[in-house]
């Protein structure tokens, strides 16, 4: 008996949160109505949508007309019904013009790689240019200066590795030069340990992602690591070396070009250990079928900042591939140090010249402190 007075208990409260949840409904278009209106009038006294000051006023408004266990709540959910809000005027405030973007340069292209012959990069630079010239620089800051002073037009980095993660110096010196990435692909890497036939194998070379791809390789092998500036370059110095306690970790292809031994194959802890490439330029190159978007951003250190970022995505119907946060490049002078240290790398989906992305930046652009469009691009696998 008492247990079916529950029940009915139950289905009473629930009919009134549906009625509630009508009114609640009612409300929330009604708001929205309201805000078509403000975007009208911002569209036509050329305003910006988002309006920092008058959302601080509403949120403490709303927070002090709370209980105080409900307080934090309450400025969610006006935080959440004003992005929303956002979201529609820039619908109706954007005309937004669709951005001009340059055309792919025409093949064959002149590419600058880091390392010399029989890097992985240059590997991935030939599947991303099969019939284009490929000039090798010592640094990744010289693949840059080198498309930076016109002596290529491209040039082609490892950017993101699936073992050991971000190659956190391609996105500093994306930041850096103000350059954006036009082309992705991905090669598996073979790892091995490479040496002059017959050597005692004392010292390691290779690049650091390379030797910390290996690290349960090497934990067990008794040798001093040495980081390189690059794996193809450490196995020619290892083959134009006297010194017959040197070994590099390279490629196969690249040992049999220099000439080495391959003393161990296939040493990378994870064996579906692979590397994304990027093409980056000195401008923005976006086709109609680049899927890829890359941006970075800074955001104020506030209890939801994160949060609220994320729901523009959600709201837009855009889909969000990968986010990665990091410390502040010391190149970006723009970012206050003591404010804002951290930048998030997020991947989405989406081509930059449709209208809905262009919205979603722009709200990301007016509201974010930093803001960065990375490159709109296709993958090549
Ligand atoms: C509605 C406005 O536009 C934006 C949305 C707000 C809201 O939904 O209340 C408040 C401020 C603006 O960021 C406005 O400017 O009043």
């Amino acid at each position: 008996m008492k247990k079916r007075r529950v029940k009915m208990d139950l289905k009473e409260i629930r009919k009134e949160i549906d009625a509630t949840d009508d009114e609640i409904l009612r409300l929330f278009l009604k708001r929205m109505d309201l805000c078509v209106g403000v975007a009208k009038y911002k569209k036509e006294n050329n305003m910006q949508v988002f309006q920092g000051k008058r959302e601080q006023e509403i949120l403490e408004r709303i927070k002090s007309e709370s209980p105080d266990d409900l307080a934090e709540g309450a400025g969610q959910l006006f935080t959440c019904i004003m992005d929303i809000s956002k979201c529609l005027q820039q619908r109706i405030l954007s005309d937004a013009p669709v951005p001009h973007f340059e055309s792919p340069k025409i093949q064959p292209v002149r590419i600058a790689c880091p390392g010399t012959k029989g890097s992985n990069t240059e590997e991935a630079s030939v599947k991303l240019f099969p019939d284009s010239e490929i000039d090798f620089y010592p640094d990744f800051s010289d693949v840059f200066e080198a498309v930076e002073n016109g002596g290529a037009d491209y040039g082609v980095l490892p950017i993101e590795n699936s073992t050991a993660g971000d190659i956190r110096q391609t996105y500093d010196l994306l930041a850096k030069y103000n350059f954006y990435i036009c082309k992705r692909t991905q090669i598996k890497i073979n790892h091995c340990l490479a040496a002059k036939p017959g050597a005692d194998i004392k010292t390691i070379y290779s690049h650091e992602q390379a030797l910390k791809q290996c690290f349960g390789f090497l934990k067990g092998y008794p040798a001093r690591q040495v980081p390189y500036a690059n794996t193809a370059l450490a196995a020619e110095m290892v083959a134009n070396s006297d010194d017959n306690t040197i070994a590099a970790i390279c490629s196969e292809r690249c040992a049999e070009l220099y000439g080495l031994e391959t003393v161990k194959r296939d040493i990378a802890d994870n064996p579906d250990n692979t590397t994304r490439f990027i093409c980056i330029s000195k401008r923005p190159e976006v086709t109609p079928d680049a899927d890829i978007i890359s941006i970075c951003m800074s955001l104020p250190h506030t209890t939801g900042s994160l949060y609220r970022m994320l729901i523009r995505f959600a709201l837009y119907g855009l889909n969000i591939t990968k986010i990665e946060s990091a410390p502040v490049p010391q190149a970006k002078q723009d970012i206050k140090r003591e404010t804002f240290d951290v930048v998030f790398y997020l991947d989405f989906e989406g081509n930059a010249l449709d209208p809905e992305v262009v919205r979603l930046m722009t709200i990301l652009e007016e509201e974010m402190k930093y803001f960065k469009f990375l490159g709109n691009y296709k993958h090549f696998d």
